[in-house]
């Protein structure tokens, strides 16, 4: 297992973009990127659009080669049977998704997702060769009762219980409050919780994987604020809510490195 970290960027489009509309946005991003000559191999760039979207971005991406990868933004525990509603890591894996989000904080707060079935659905994604997006945060009570890492390090620590050391996987801090407020945690803070998660990995997961593990940042991140971010050492990424809805914005964040930090 290779320990440099690619930077990675990803667009979680939410409730947002219906499969038509992926297809016009993926295929404009890619002509933006290759317009601008962003060298690919030196960031990846990957969306979650929602299901319903998943095929049409498949053929998109497979039949043009498009150097963008794709995933869930969820997936069942179970594998298959009789549980409406749900989608298997088999079917998300079968349309060629590489990654699958897991324990996004809207899948706690609005869906009730524990940290027990994150777990679950971490082995499931394993189960079937997805990589997991894990999502951890602390809500701004949180933040107040026992500071940024408290909450992040035992959501990572429950449901990391069935990953096995040497396991890709790519964890996402994203601050409750930090979403969707326009008020980003700043980079220090991103920093200091990022550095702690990825002491937890080194002591579960040992220290190879640890140092591997890409850890991105969420919670308002824009092309004004997404170099700052790229600077501390153990942000390797960001997890791009409202922001990856506009093309030249995404595109942007993706181009980070051409920004200039003041
Ligand atoms: O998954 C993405 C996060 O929820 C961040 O959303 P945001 O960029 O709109 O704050």
């Amino acid at each position: 297992m290779s320990t440099a970290r690619t930077p990675f960027i990803a667009g979680n489009w939410k409730m947002n973009l219906d499969h038509l509309q992926s297809i016009a946005f993926v295929q404009k991003l890619a002509w933006t990127l290759r317009d601008a000559k962003l060298d690919t191999k030196a960031v990846e760039v990957a969306v979650f659009p929602p299901f319903t979207d998943l095929r049409s971005v498949q053929t998109l991406v497979g039949s043009d080669d498009l150097p963008i990868a794709f995933g869930g933004q969820d997936l069942s525990r179970f594998d298959s049977g009789a549980y409406t509603g749900e989608i298997s890591g088999a079917f998300l894996k079968g349309l060629d998704c590489r990654y699958v989000l897991i324990g996004h904080s809207e899948r706690r707060e609005y869906h009730g997702e524990t940290d027990a079935d994150c777990a679950e659905k971490v082995a499931a994604a394993i189960r079937h060769g997805l990589i997991p997006v894990l999502c951890v945060g602390e809500t701004a009570e949180d933040l107040e009762r026992h500071g940024a890492s408290a909450i992040p390090v035992k959501q990572l620590r429950e449901a990391l219980g069935p990953v096995q050391r040497g396991q890709e996987l790519v964890v996402a801090y994203e601050p409750v409050w930090a979403i969707g407020s326009g008020q980003p945690a700043t980079p220090q803070q991103a920093q200091d919780v990022a550095v702690t998660l990825r002491g937890e990995l080194a002591e579960l997961l040992g220290d190879e994987t640890g140092a591997a593990t890409r850890i991105l940042y969420g919670g308002s991140v824009k092309s004004s604020n997404i170099a700052s971010f790229m600077r501390e050492p153990d942000i390797d990424g960001a997890l791009v809510g409202g922001a990856s809805l506009q093309l030249d914005e995404f595109a942007s964040i993706v181009q980070f490195q051409k920004h200039v930090v003041l």
